[in-house]
């Protein structure tokens, strides 16, 4: 083992909807952690973990930072962003590139001043004006002082080697925490639940009912066939019918849709059944909140 080995946490946050998800997965490079057009689809940490020769990175990615709505939801997911500062050596702030806005200034706010912070200026594929680029990253170091500023594009995987790079600096010399081919800590049955939460969130669109959440009851494995039974939990009636679709016919989609997913991540085939139990009020509710896993 090399003897400058580094090892580090490395949290990434920002406003919902600015690509933390995306670059998780780019970065660790298979689907640890869910993405959709829609804000606020991550509500649980999750730690992706990349090995390459020299380092091991350890990803932890929080929830989108909400200010509008209160309710036990938004403020267990708040708490979750603060909580998850205490024990990362690195923090990278992703923003959009063209944007800093008062999110941005509360977010900044939030962070201790003692970790290294790196500005990460996404989605640069979108400015049709390159040029735009360089005042866009003078505005913002005038602002705050970063320890770096990393433009990429998550999405087209540019710029997202130099990012490990700027990373990997700040590690500490430490061996590795995670066997090499480790890319989450998290269970398969967390990520069976990820990844049909992603497919509701997904098929959904515009329609997606408040409160919507996924629990898995019961996970089987028999050799490479996994059997997977999850609850679709609702708020109401009326979503029940909404999530069903004509004739079932969504449903059956986002179920397709999620198995197949399942199949490629775990490598096997997965039996996947799945039905809706209406829970009124859960998402207000703290203690519910946590018996479905959101701490
Ligand atoms: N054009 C472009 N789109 C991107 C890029 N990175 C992410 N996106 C898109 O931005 C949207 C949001 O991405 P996510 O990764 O889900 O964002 P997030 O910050 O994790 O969102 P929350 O989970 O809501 O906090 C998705 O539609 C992505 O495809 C990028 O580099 N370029």
């Amino acid at each position: 083992m090399n003897e400058n080995f580094r090892t580090g946490y490395i949290a990434i946050i920002g406003r919902p909807n600015v690509g933390k998800s995306t670059l998780t997965n780019c970065l660790i490079g298979a689907k640890v952690s869910i993405t959709s057009k829609k804000a606020q689809t991550t509500r649980h940490r999750i730690h992706g973990v990349l090995t390459t020769t020299d380092n091991q990175f350890i990803f932890v990615d929080t929830p989108g930072f909400q200010t509008s709505h209160t309710n036990a939801l938004n403020r267990l997911m708040n708490r979750s962003v603060t909580s998850s500062f205490a024990d990362v050596d690195v923090i990278l702030l992703v923003i959009e590139a063209g944007r800093w806005g008062a999110g941005e200034g509360a977010l900044m706010a939030m962070l201790p001043a003692e970790k290294p912070i790196i500005l990460v200026i996404n989605k640069i594929d979108r400015l049709a004006d390159k040029g735009k680029l360089l005042p866009f990253i003078a505005q913002v170091s005038a602002l705050h002082t970063f320890t770096e500023i990393v433009p990429l594009s998550a999405e087209k995987n540019v710029g997202t080697n130099t990012l490990l790079s700027a990373v990997a600096a700040y590690l500490p010399v430490m061996p590795p925490v995670f066997a090499a081919d480790d890319i989450t800590d998290r269970s398969e049955r967390f990520l069976a639940s990820e990844i049909l939460r992603e497919k509701l969130f997904r098929n959904l669109g515009e329609e997606l009912p408040y409160g919507l959440a996924v629990e898995i009851e019961k996970f089987e494995q028999e050799g490479e066939l996994r059997r997977i039974f999850a609850a679709i939990i609702v708020d109401r009636a009326a979503h029940k019918v909404m999530v069903i679709g004509k004739a079932g016919e969504r449903l059956k989609r986002i179920s397709t849709d999620a198995r197949k997913d399942m199949e490629k991540l775990f490598g096997g085939k997965v039996w996947l059944e799945t039905w809706i139990k209406i829970k009124t009020g859960w998402a207000d509710d703290e203690r519910a909140l946590k018996s479905l896993g959101y701490e």
